[in-house]
């Protein structure tokens, strides 16, 4: 039995789902589908879950919110149209978001989250009709059913580890396609919940380890996982075989194509991911296996930048002489529920670095005046335009002169990393760079001889 994921780009219209239909029901193994809600039709198009970030917004502030939920609706009629259904789920769908907005919800967060989750939740009810409107015995189901309960914050929630087994309890009837929504499931108290931006992977990896499948296909607009960003170099080598380790470190490090959380349950399982494109559904992908053969991959795997970080710089003569001075500036953190990236430290200065997300500028503020008042240090900055480049390859260890060389091709097109970060297991190197050269640098490294050399033996 396979999980079978498709992302929002492979959903946006009649077209891309019938696509989709056509994949699922080519393999009977295929029978446990997550689908994400209707992404962009085309470039400078809004996905339906920005939308509902919208309409969310107008019912916290009270207005009028008729225009935004016919613009969300629309996008679901022009699917039902496709396929000649009628105007009933339509009309129900209409019903469902009205009822959501009569509702009273705890906070504003889960106000946000009930509504986000209804992009994938109407997608997944709607593919469902469709598929049974074609004669295919498909079925929608809730992740309520399954018993995917989470916890933690309304919109970054993780599941809850006993949830595996209550899912691994739940019998599919025979011959029977399960379409479940990504992204959401539900908090113990029943109120929505949704993973972390772009949780549809996640929502597809869970299941793969609850159902203990043979393997788990997502399905995208790309036909692999390239060694960097497609938007960054043009026509970038394809990456056959990443191994669970490359592919965490660098979807953290901003391949978005898989959801750096979506990594770990299937870790948990050892379900291999095979990432493929619903436009080019016979192009073989990319494997994301428990481990690979590195004598065939030396050197670098994978070149990626994010620039969703902010670094606070502390300068202190003496800073590692003085005891207990990280566990001041931790107190601080925690007192502003704020948990931190990374910490690179020198003698008299440290850097924190921060998911830029999870900070606003009047924390910012009031933590800086705490630290200040805490450790008295000689220097303490923000830097909000801070942008990490990670190289990743399970082979690293392989190249000593990988580092000298990468800081070289740097210095030569005027790139000066503030920070330079590598754990015990080599298996990546992380830069901290402006935001500005992120792309720059990332280009640069990408060229270097050992990429080249990798793309050969790939
Ligand atoms: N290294 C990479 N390889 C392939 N795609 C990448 C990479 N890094 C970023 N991407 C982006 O990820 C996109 C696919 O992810 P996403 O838009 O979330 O898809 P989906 O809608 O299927 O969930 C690609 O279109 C591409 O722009
Ligand atoms: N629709 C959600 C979840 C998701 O995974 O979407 P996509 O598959 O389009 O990345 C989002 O936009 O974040």
């Amino acid at each position: 039995m396979k999980v079978i994921k498709f992302g929002g780009s492979s959903l946006a219209t009649g077209e891309q789902v019938q696509k989709a239909i056509n994949i699922i029901v080519a393999d009977p193994a295929r029978r446990i589908v997550v689908v994400s809600a209707p992404g962009k039709r085309q470039k400078g198009d809004t996905k339906v879950t920005d939308l509902l970030v919208n309409l969310a917004g107008a019912v916290q502030s009270q207005q009028d919110t008729t225009a935004i939920r016919d613009s969300i609706l629309d996008r679901y009629r022009d699917i039902a149209d496709y396929f000649g259904l009628d105007g009933v789920i339509i009309a129900q769908l209409r019903e469902h978001l009205q009822h959501l907005e009569q509702r009273h919800y705890p906070s504003a967060e889960h106000l946000y989250a009930a509504f986000m989750a209804q992009g994938e939740n109407m997608n997944a009810r709607l593919i469902a009709r469709v598929m049974a409107h074609m004669g295919y015995r498909a079925r929608f189901v809730d992740p309520k059913e399954l018993g995917m309960v989470v916890s933690g914050a309304p919109r970054s929630a993780t599941i809850l580890e006993g949830a595996y087994a209550t899912i691994a309890h739940y019998q599919i009837p025979d011959g029977e396609i399960m379409v479940v929504p990504g992204f959401f499931a539900y908090d113990k108290d029943g109120n929505y919940a949704t993973f972390a931006r772009g949780g549809s992977d996640i929502t597809g990896s869970i299941l793969a380890r609850g159902f203990d499948v043979d393997l788990y296909e997502n399905f995208t607009d790309v036909s692999a996982i390239y060694a960097v960003n497609p938007d960054v170099v043009d026509h970038p080598r394809a990456i056959n075989t990443l191994t669970y380790r490359e592919m965490r470190e660098l979807s953290y490090a901003g391949f978005s194509v898989f959801n750096d959380e979506a990594i770990i349950p299937v870790i948990h399982a050892g379900i291999r991911v095979n990432v493929k494109n619903t436009n080019h559904p016979d192009a073989p992908g990319t494997m994301i296996a428990p481990t690979k053969d590195v004598r065939h991959h030396h050197y670098i795997t994978g070149v990626a930048a994010s620039q969703g970080f902010t670094a606070l710089y502390l300068h202190k003569y003496l800073l590692n002489k003085e005891v207990g001075l990280t566990l001041k500036i931790l107190q601080v953190l925690y007192k502003y529920n704020v948990s931190y990236e990374h910490m690179p430290s020198g003698i008299d200065d440290l850097t924190i670095i921060f998911d830029k997300h999870q900070l606003n500028a009047s924390q910012m503020s009031a933590m800086t005046d705490e630290i200040r008042a805490a450790i008295n240090p000689d220097q303490i900055q923000w830097f909000d335009d801070f942008a990490i480049v990670m190289i990743v390859g399970e082979g690293l260890y392989a190249d000593p002169t990988l580092v000298a060389h990468v800081m070289d091709e740097l210095a030569k097109v005027g790139i000066a990393p503030t920070m330079i970060n590598q754990g015990a297991s080599r298996i990546s190197t992380m830069l901290g760079v402006d935001a500005d050269r992120a792309d720059d640098a990332v280009r640069v490294i990408y060229s270097l001889s050992g990429c080249e050399k990798s793309q050969h033996v790939l």
